[in-house]
């Protein structure tokens, strides 16, 4: 059951009939329920209509396509998402929040709640299993802040076949995955993400759209996840090793840092290295694109410097 109205770019944005995401639903809801909110699993419930128009828009979807959602909590974001797609899934942590999303979602069609933690779910097994008659599949989901970074790598890592995740984290959290080079945002996070996906920040949120308010701003972020990696590495692994190692300690220099990394005795073949890839060695890890630790990483494996 949904109605239509028009969303900020002039997109059609699909609407529950009843929203949970207004402050008087989601109190009535609470209380209906005798729900206490848990700070140690993240607990932050949206209530503002416009910030989820930007979410839903955001993840392109429509009734050829699936989305998983992590953490439904009351179900807001998920009955405008089982307005949109074709098939929606959403695991829950919370055994005491599985009742109240049942009741929530009842008239929903395609829609899925597992209780589980999304960490130590088989994911690709999940995806075999709910999604196998859509077209595409994106996560869309307000994260619990707690375990942003493991669950993004995990979805990153496993390799899953989808094509955005749009998702609210916390803004700082996010401004560092969009990063480009040059600025002390720039670090591991964001030449991992930028390796897998091109970021986008949608918008920011404030603290006040939640019940109850976090104590940080937050911002939806898109990562549209690309073919085939952003730069071409033979050992993925040692590739991002060399970048954990280049900002080690951020202040001292590329040379210094990958030293540590490679051993005392190379240093002076790894300078002879960074210059025959034309990277100043006093440069710092913080300025280098992904191409640029793309070589390093490569030449390294070329002299047998792999382990
Ligand atoms: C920030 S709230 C978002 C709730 C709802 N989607 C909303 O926007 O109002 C995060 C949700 O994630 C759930 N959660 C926390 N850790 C989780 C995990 N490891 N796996 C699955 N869900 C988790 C919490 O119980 C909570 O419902």
């Amino acid at each position: 059951m949904s109605s239509q109205e028009q969303g900020k770019q002039g997109t059609a944005v699909r609407t529950a009939s009843v929203e949970v995401a207004t402050p008087k639903r989601t109190k009535e809801i609470i209380a209906k329920y005798g729900f206490s909110f848990k700070k140690s699993l993240g607990q932050n419930f949206l209530i503002d209509q416009n910030i989820l128009n930007n979410i839903v828009q955001a993840a392109e979807l429509d009734e050829t396509k699936g989305a998983l959602e992590i953490g439904p909590g009351i179900g807001a974001l998920t009955q405008r998402l089982a307005a949109s797609a074709g098939k929606v899934t959403a695991i829950e942590i919370d055994n005491r929040l599985i009742p109240i999303l049942r009741d929530v979602l009842a008239d929903e069609q395609h829609t899925t709640v597992i209780h589980g933690d999304v960490l130590k779910l088989d994911l690709k097994q999940l995806f075999a299993e709910q999604f196998g008659d859509v077209t595409g599949v994106s996560v869309v989901a307000n994260l619990p802040y707690y375990v942003t970074t493991p669950i993004l790598m995990k979805l990153l890592e496993e390799k899953l076949p989808l094509e955005h995740i749009v998702v609210m984290i916390q803004k700082e959290v996010a401004v560092r995955m969009a990063a480009k080079p040059g600025g002390k945002e720039y670090g591991s996070l964001s030449v991992a993400v930028q390796y897998y996906c091109v970021p986008q920040v949608v918008c920011t949120v404030p603290h006040t759209v939640f019940i109850p308010q976090p104590n940080v701003d937050s911002a939806v972020i898109k990562l549209s996840l690309r073919d085939k990696p952003a730069v071409d590495v033979p050992d993925e692994e040692h590739f991002f090793r060399v970048v954990q190692a280049s900002f080690a300690q951020r202040r001292k220099t590329l040379v210094n840092n990958l030293t540590a990394f490679v051993g005392k005795e190379r240093r002076e073949a790894l300078t002879e290295l960074l210059l025959r890839n034309e990277i100043d060695p006093v440069r710092r890890g913080e300025t280098l694109s992904l191409e640029e630790f793309a070589r390093i990483s490569r030449s390294m494996l070329e002299a047998g410097w792999g382990s």
